[in-house]
């Protein structure tokens, strides 16, 4: 500013310096005037006269023209002159033109300079407050974690002191710990002991575990290698039975016992009384459990690797099927059902000792002498013919027959329903089957016991027979006929081959019957046999029980040769 103020100035002096060099102009005419006017002495007295000299006055003209030309001479001097003090300032203007320009500029960038840096300083200024506001927020923060530190700092005083009491208690430690592995030591001497008479124990255990084996079969010898038990069913509607009687205090007998007219007319009725007595009589009242507890020796036996075999007889609807199947419940359960949960039970406590057991079950049904696999799952229109046929070394199996590996109770449970919605298909077909079959629950065991070196094997049947009645009671006809021929004569064989048993007798007819082949390894020496003779308590079922309880007692009466298990 204060240069272009200068510069300004100095062109002012200059403009009026211009203006003073045309100002002369003015003046130039009145010198022009001037020197127009006559020199005194020259052509002076022709001027004086008029103005204007007279022609003839060709000196004073010439001197006229003369100090004419020497005014413009002097003129276009000064002319020359202020034009070149003009060109000078003109040029003077412009260098300062010039350098005010660059000036200008330089000005200029200087203040693109200023603004940049104005505009730095507002984003120093804004990274200032961001700094300032952060640095408030860090204050803050310091300030918890002062408060903070001292807390720790509290806290690390009161560890300190903890630390101080825990040393003391592990100093403390340490001397009772260099007591204690000193007891250990000694402990550790007389674990060896221990362990050694640990070793004794467990060979004595082992052959405590022989000698219980020995003992329980003598027992069960004792009791007769086949027993009979007899279960009457209550009354359907309830109530009890008039012409069976139960001993109050003996569990053993049972009177049939029929009125009979008097044929001598005023005498009265007389009564017909028939006793029984059997291993076990269990009345209406009787629970399932009560009935199986009697019979959970026998599957002891069966693990023990005695062939065991138990099965149900009686008329249709004297309860067979409840006895050994039962129903769905716990309280209901019948014997197939309660005799798979002990035996795993069983298997599974004497895995302890180092027994290790391995069970396939099989479900047969023989009707009309032909066997029907009741596992089976295939299409109906499929299903293979069966044949029972018995290996060299005397084992009986089936053609065709599923033979399912088990592991767990559930698992037989599986089987059995699948059993019994084999017969129900069955059943809708042919119209309450099931009273006119023998069912045959098998399952075959299989223990060892590595470290003794001793296996066994044995085979549990559990058999719900047909229905008992007679033929000619039933008056059965036709294909009804066959089949009441085919029961009985299954079951007179079954009677046939128990008692040629307890005779000894060299020929046992088991062939005769596919019920009794299939059973062969079950029944006879080798085994222990368990039949329940069902009754059922109606009056004019009087007829069919009476033959019912006369065929078991036959069967009571036999004692089938000494069992042996079947252990290597
Ligand atoms: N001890 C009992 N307690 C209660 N109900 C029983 C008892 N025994 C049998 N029953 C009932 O009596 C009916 C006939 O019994 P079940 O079907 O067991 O006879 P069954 O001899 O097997 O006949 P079938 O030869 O036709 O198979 C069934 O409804 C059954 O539930």
């Amino acid at each position: 500013m204060g240069a272009a103020t200068v510069a300004g100035v100095s062109f002012q002096r200059v403009l009026r310096q211009n203006v003073a060099a045309v100002a002369p102009k003015g003046r130039a005419k009145q010198l022009a005037a001037s020197s127009t006017a006559p020199k005194p002495g020259v052509g002076g007295a022709a001027a004086a006269v008029g103005g204007r000299r007279p022609g003839w006055d060709m000196r004073g003209k010439v001197s006229d023209m003369q100090a004419k030309l020497q005014s413009y001479q002097s003129r276009v001097k000064t002319a020359h002159q202020d034009n070149e003090e003009l060109r000078s300032s003109v040029a003077s203007i412009q260098m300062r033109e010039e350098e005010m320009g660059k000036e200008l500029e330089t000005q200029r960038i200087q203040i693109r300079a200023y603004q940049k840096e104005l505009q730095e300083l507002s984003m120093v200024r804004k990274a200032l407050d961001k700094t300032v506001s952060e640095r408030t927020a860090l204050q803050t923060e310091l300030t918890i974690v002062q408060r903070e530190l001292t807390n720790l700092q509290d806290k690390h005083k009161v560890m300190e002191t903890l630390r101080d009491s825990q040393e003391l208690q592990l100093q403390t430690l340490k001397m009772k710990l260099g007591v204690q592995e000193s007891s250990v030591e000694r402990l550790q001497a007389s674990l060896q002991q221990r362990e050694q008479e640990v070793l004794l124990l467990q060979d004595e255990c082992h052959a405590g575990e022989m000698e219980r084996r020995q003992l329980h079969n003598t027992i069960q010898e004792l009791k007769g290698n086949i027993r009979v038990f007899c279960r009457v069913r209550p009354l359907v509607g309830g109530g009890s039975s008039d012409h069976i009687q139960l001993s109050p205090t003996d569990n053993k007998a049972l009177v049939l016992a029929k009125s009979e007219e008097s044929h001598v007319g005023r005498t009265g009725d007389t009564q017909k009384t028939y006793n029984f007595s059997f291993d076990r009589v269990f009345g209406p009242s009787a629970s399932q459990q009560e009935v199986f507890e009697e019979i959970s020796l026998l599957v002891q036996s069966a693990l023990d690797g005695y062939n065991v075999c138990c099965f149900a007889y009686g008329q249709t609807g004297s309860g067979k099927t409840f006895t050994m199947e039962g129903g769905d419940s716990h309280q209901t359960m019948g014997v197939i059902p309660r005799t798979v949960q002990q035996v795993f039970l069983a298997a599974q406590k004497l895995t302890d000792q180092g027994w290790k057991f391995s069970f396939t079950a099989s479900f047969v049904e023989i009707y009309n002498e032909s066997l029907r696999d009741l596992l089976y799952t295939g299409k109906a229109s499929k299903r293979p013919e069966h044949e029972i046929r018995k290996s060299t070394n005397n084992e009986i199996t089936v053609t065709n027959l599923t033979y399912q590996k088990v592991t767990t109770e559930d698992q037989v449970q599986n089987l059995i329903a699948i059993a019994n919605q084999n017969r129900s298909t069955a059943q809708t077909n042919l119209n309450d089957r099931s009273s006119r079959s023998h069912s045959v629950f098998q399952l075959d065991i299989e223990g060892e016991n590595v470290g003794r070196d001793v296996r066994c094997k044995s085979t549990l049947c559990l058999v719900d027979l047909a229905g008992s009645e007679r033929v000619l009671k039933s008056q059965a006809q036709g294909e009804r006929f066959k089949e009441m021929t085919a029961i009985n004569c299954s079951l007179s064989n079954l009677g046939l081959v128990i008692t040629a048993l307890a005779n000894k007798e060299s020929y046992i007819p088991y062939r005769n019957s596919k019920l009794t082949y299939l059973l062969q390894s079950c029944l006879g020496g080798n085994s222990k046999t368990l039949m329940f003779v069902n009754v059922a308590p109606e009056p004019d079922s009087f007829g069919e029980s009476l033959n019912s309880l006369r065929f078991a007692s036959k069967v009571n009466d036999c004692v089938i040769g000494t069992a042996s298990a079947n252990k290597k």
